[in-house]
């Protein structure tokens, strides 16, 4: 968190502690073998709505990241951690960090293992930019408005199925009169 926040130019205390009192998710995949990879998902692409992810993957390699139109390997590294991005951290940079769309397919000749960790800040904490961020930012303005984190998973758990676009959906759904007869109208269809 130190790093983020001197990678953006704020107080390098900032998001230390605003996740002081975060309440982090820890999950564990398994991936059985699969006759036809091809025809399977594994976890199908998306992007982590928490706030930054830390990932643990065994040597068997299969998971991938959408860059630049393309997907790319994310080659398995003997006692390497993968860092990600997510939307609540999205939302803290205004946007000039974005989370990543990324996935795990699966393969036919052996079974895998990750091991993840998802940092959320308390399901009641305000999530805002810092106002130099906003300042610096394209346009200057607030991209996304004040939610809290169980704002945005009563959205990605009920509502929408996350990927590139769900902040810019979330806002939408978060500020319309009428939640129950949500449709999202941004969309990404590269991958
Ligand atoms: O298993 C993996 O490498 C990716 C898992 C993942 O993206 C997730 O659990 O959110
Ligand atoms: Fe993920």
């Amino acid at each position: 968190m130190e790093l983020l926040a001197i990678g953006l130019g704020v107080d390098r205390m900032l998001y230390r502690e605003f996740f002081e009192d975060a309440v982090s998710i820890m999950r564990t995949n398994l991936y059985p073998t699969c006759q036809e990879p091809n025809l399977s998902l594994g976890t199908g692409p998306h992007c982590d709505p928490n706030a930054l992810t830390i990932l643990h993957q065994d040597l068997v390699g299969g998971l991938d990241v959408f860059v630049d139109n393309k997907w790319h390997k994310v080659r398995p590294v003997l006692g390497a951690l993968v860092i990600n991005i997510g939307d609540v951290f999205a939302a803290l940079s205004n946007g000039i960090y974005r989370s990543c769309l990324h996935r795990a397919a699966v393969n036919s000749h052996k079974e895998r293992r990750s091991l993840v960790f998802f940092m959320c800040p308390r399901a009641d904490k305000v999530v805002k930019p810092a106002e130099e961020l906003v300042r610096r930012s394209e346009g200057g303005t607030r991209k996304f408005p004040d939610f809290t984190w169980s704002d945005l998973l009563e959205f990605t758990q009920n509502h929408y199925r996350v990927n590139e676009t769900t902040l810019e959906n979330f806002t939408d759904w978060f500020l319309s009169a009428d939640r129950s007869n949500f449709k999202p109208t941004h969309f990404k269809t590269s991958h």
